[in-house]
């Protein structure tokens, strides 16, 4: 049986990402994550993991070194990567959304955006005819209107927490996030029964 080489976000997808492949019903090392190793074996089923950057994944998978991979649609809509989307995990649910200091206008000129997003802003912006300038953040975006860098910041919001302890307030829903399994199109065809196999195994626990 092939190998499966398996690009695995490290951070916030992954434990969920985890515990899905466990209930699926695949044999993990339980220290998957707990050292500084980036290539870990997954022996009895004959996975490789490689742990990467969230926003790495569809790179690695893209290039054919990762078969498969799990990456948020967050990742996949800023990066536009050549890949297949095979499943919608249901995992590390979120959305992207406009957000900014409470009861202000934008600037009527040019608007100032924060992000690190900055294609999915840029397609938002368009998309309602408004020119934008977007200052990109790699994080803590939320910093950006409260010191005057920008009138809106395009982010993440889950609980809104970080939003509300920050005195900001959103304005606008861009779309949903959920984290996606997606793999290079190539390893797809080549090794296409064992990512089916997984692809089924992961559906059976999504839909419960
Ligand atoms: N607050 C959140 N709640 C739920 N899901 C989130 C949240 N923030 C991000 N995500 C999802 O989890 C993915 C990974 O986020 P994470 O914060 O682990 O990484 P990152 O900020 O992109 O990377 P890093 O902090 O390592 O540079 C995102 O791409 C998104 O799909
Ligand atoms: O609505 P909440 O539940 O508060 O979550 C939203 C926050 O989570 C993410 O940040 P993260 O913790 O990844 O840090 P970052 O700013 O470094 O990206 C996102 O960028 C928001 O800041």
């Amino acid at each position: 049986m092939d190998e499966l080489t398996i690009a695995m976000p490290k951070g916030r997808i992954f434990e969920e990402a985890y515990e899905l492949l466990v209930k699926a019903g695949y044999d993990l090392p339980k220290d998957l994550d707990d050292s500084r190793k980036l290539i870990v074996e997954a022996p009895n089923e004959r996975f490789r993991f490689i742990l990467a950057k969230p926003m790495d994944v569809p790179v690695y998978v893209e290039h054919g070194v990762a078969d498969i991979g799990i990456a948020g649609k967050d990742v996949m809509l800023e990066l536009d990567r050549a890949v297949h989307e095979l499943l919608d995990l249901g995992i590390s649910r979120c959305y992207i959304a406009t957000a900014g200091l409470p009861n202000t206008e934008m600037n009527e000129v040019t608007p100032r955006i924060a992000t690190k997003y900055p294609k999915i802003a840029s397609r938002f912006y368009r998309s309602k005819g408004e020119q934008v300038e977007i200052i990109e953040l790699n994080g803590s975006i939320e910093l950006a209107p409260m010191i005057g860098l920008a009138d809106r910041i395009v982010d993440i919001v889950s609980t809104g927490k970080t939003l509300k302890e920050n005195g900001l307030v959103e304005y606008e829903e861009i779309v949903e996030i959920t984290s996606r399994l997606i793999a290079n199109p190539v390893s797809y065809r080549l090794k296409q029964e064992r990512i089916r196999g997984l692809v089924e195994n992961l559906r059976k626990q999504v839909e419960r």
